[in-house]
């Protein structure tokens, strides 16, 4: 059942909006300047969760902090829904923030610590006992109200920061690398928690962090950044599937960069030369637009099989072979190349060994052929 506050925290929920949004920061003791974030546009409707990836130093931490309004803006606009905000202080934002440190105050019990900022806005005691209660309720934090924050589990702690950022209502919800503190375990299952959440409330929330994986499985939308720079917005699955540049297919996931020379295009595909073998690519990618010469073939592991040696599109020579259970990572040499294979449910298949020569089929419609000098591949 849904009590009062889950229906609140929904109808309060907030677009987000940022346009040519620019920050440069003077370097101390030099005349130069950092920009770290360089003339960022992005939207993110009501309820939905997007997440900022990319390098140490892309801009992800600063962008996230110029929307909580901890960082000035040097340029450009900040919407929350139809109001500007550049210039709203943060506490008057509207929004609530969730670090990696959790932030909790460790002299305060867990019911203390969720109703602080009820206090703070000086609401009436009976809403701030009724909110803290349904929140608590809603978080399963029930039983260790009392206890302090050293008191509780590191993923206990980390509902209860969540708990005292959604008591208050917010508009947005902002998080900084809140999993980085937790083992990997707990990390997945937080992780899990923490979108089932969000979504059950439908609030607006902008995530930081440098995880793909964790990006991948918790967004609506990822934010993939290099340098300041936006360089793809996505699903998950469209940033995966159709990277626009080789720095996406080389952040995201794994792959295989192969050499290639696009010839031409007919009714089947794109006509081109990988590895020496002529190969007609059926769907190159969304983004692709047809070009002559020199290409990068980018070809995912999975989207490899390796077979008996008379098969397929290219002939290799086994060199590694690592079981992992479920399933294969070969490396397999072809053409004074190495490629990286996973194959799937090994245990009804053969496994083949070092030194076996083999047939490699790749399944064609998973290769996308990108501009090799798209500016973003050697940063
Ligand atoms: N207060 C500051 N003064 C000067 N330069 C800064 C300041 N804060 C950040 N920078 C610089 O701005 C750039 C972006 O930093 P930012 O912290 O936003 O990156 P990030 O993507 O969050 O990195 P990380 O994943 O390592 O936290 C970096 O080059 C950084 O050194």
């Amino acid at each position: 059942m849904r009590n009062r506050i889950e229906d609140a925290i929904k109808a309060k929920s907030s677009s987000l909006r940022l346009v040519d949004v620019t920050k440069k920061f003077r370097q101390i003791g030099g005349s130069g300047e950092v920009i770290a974030v360089d003339n960022v546009n992005l939207s993110i409707e009501s309820g939905e969760l997007v997440t900022l990836l990319g390098p140490s130093g892309c801009g992800k931490t600063t962008t996230l902090r110029m929307v909580a309004g901890f960082e000035s803006v040097t340029s450009g606009k900040l919407f929350l829904g139809d109001e500007m905000i550049e210039s709203v202080p943060p506490n008057k934002r509207d929004m609530a923030m969730m670090f990696q440190s959790y932030a909790l105050f460790p002299h305060m019990t867990v019911y203390n610590n969720i109703r602080y900022g009820l206090k703070i806005k000086k609401l009436p005691e009976a809403e701030i006992t009724q909110r803290t209660n349904q929140i608590i309720e809603l978080m399963q934090i029930k039983g260790m109200e009392n206890r302090l924050p050293s008191q509780i589990s590191g993923g206990q702690q980390q509902r209860v920061a969540l708990a005292r950022a959604v008591v208050i209502e917010p508009k947005v919800l902002l998080f900084d690398e809140p999993l980085s503190n937790l083992d990997a375990k707990l990390r997945e299952y937080m992780r899990d928690e923490l979108r089932a959440l969000q979504k059950r409330l439908g609030i607006t929330s902008l995530y930081v962090t440098h995880d793909q994986s964790e990006a991948m499985a918790i967004s609506d939308k990822v934010v993939l950044m290099n340098a300041g720079r936006i360089v793809q917005v996505g699903t998950p699955l469209d940033l995966y599937n159709e990277p626009a540049t080789l720095f996406v297919a080389e952040f995201i996931g794994k792959s295989n960069f192969l050499p290639c020379e696009i010839k031409e295009k007919n009714d089947d595909g794109i006509e081109s030369v990988i590895l020496g073998a002529r190969i007609t690519v059926p769907s190159p990618g969304k983004n692709f637009s047809f070009f002559k010469g020199e290409a990068t073939a980018v070809i995912r592991p999975e989207f490899i099989r390796v077979l008996e040696k008379e098969d397929g599109q290219f002939t290799g020579v086994v060199r590694k072979t690592v079981f992992f259970g479920n399933f294969v990572e070969y490396e397999i040499e072809i053409k004074n190349r190495i490629i990286k294979v996973e194959s799937y449910c090994p245990l009804e298949k053969k496994i083949y060994q070092v030194e076996d020569v083999v047939g490699i089929a790749v399944n064609l419609d998973g290769i996308r052929l990108l501009k090799n000098n798209d500016g973003e591949a050697d940063a």
